[in-house]
């Protein structure tokens, strides 16, 4: 895993996560729901749990389900396909929920949500330009052939000093 096959890297700590993620709750405040409000949150599992508790918090959203889509196996992408739907009786057809995510990269999971979720907001907090037709609210846009690495996939590790990098 140390060999990527993509140019560029994003690393991303906790505390950057948490301000572009609190970012992302205020423009959505700035938007508003329309008239009921934001009802409820659904995250998309697993990357979008953290960035969708954060912008539960600050909206005050107390209604938080999940949808599990898998289609990655590591950095390798397989079809899309929901392994879990969130509680349609509260979702409906997605009026006044807000769809929440890490990130869009060729935004075929979104497609997919959205298929779910026709008139649901979605929101990401990076995005990528393949996948940014299907995100309504992002905060930040890296390039296509960036890796974004999320903190919960990485760890703190010594690196050596630059002036001794050769040895
Ligand atoms: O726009 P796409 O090309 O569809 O890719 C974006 C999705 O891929 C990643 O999730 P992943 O499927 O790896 O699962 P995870 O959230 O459990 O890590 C990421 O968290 C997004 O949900
Ligand atoms: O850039 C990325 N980073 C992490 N997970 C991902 N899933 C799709 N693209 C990415
Ligand atoms: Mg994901």
């Amino acid at each position: 895993m140390d060999r990527l096959p993509h140019e560029k890297g994003f690393h991303v700590s906790w505390d950057q996560l948490h301000r572009d993620a609190r970012a992302l709750a205020w423009r959505l405040q700035d938007q508003g729901a329309g008239e009921g409000g934001w009802r409820a949150v659904v995250a998309i599992t697993r990357g979008g749990m953290a960035p969708a508790m954060i912008v539960s918090r600050e909206l005050d959203i107390r209604t938080v389900d999940t949808i599990s889509v898998k289609s990655y196996n590591h950095q390798t992408q397989a079809e899309p396909q929901i392994i879990k739907s969130p509680d349609m009786d509260v979702v409906g057809d997605g009026t006044g929920v807000l769809i929440v995510d890490d990130l869009v990269d060729t935004g075929k999971t979104l497609e997919v949500v959205r298929a779910a979720m026709p008139k649901a907001h979605v929101a990401t907090v990076y995005a990528k330009p393949q996948g940014k037709p299907q995100v309504d609210t992002f905060v930040t846009e890296v390039s296509q052939d960036t890796w974004i690495f999320f903190p919960w996939d990485m760890a703190l590790q010594y690196v050596k000093p630059y002036h001794g990098a050769d040895d």
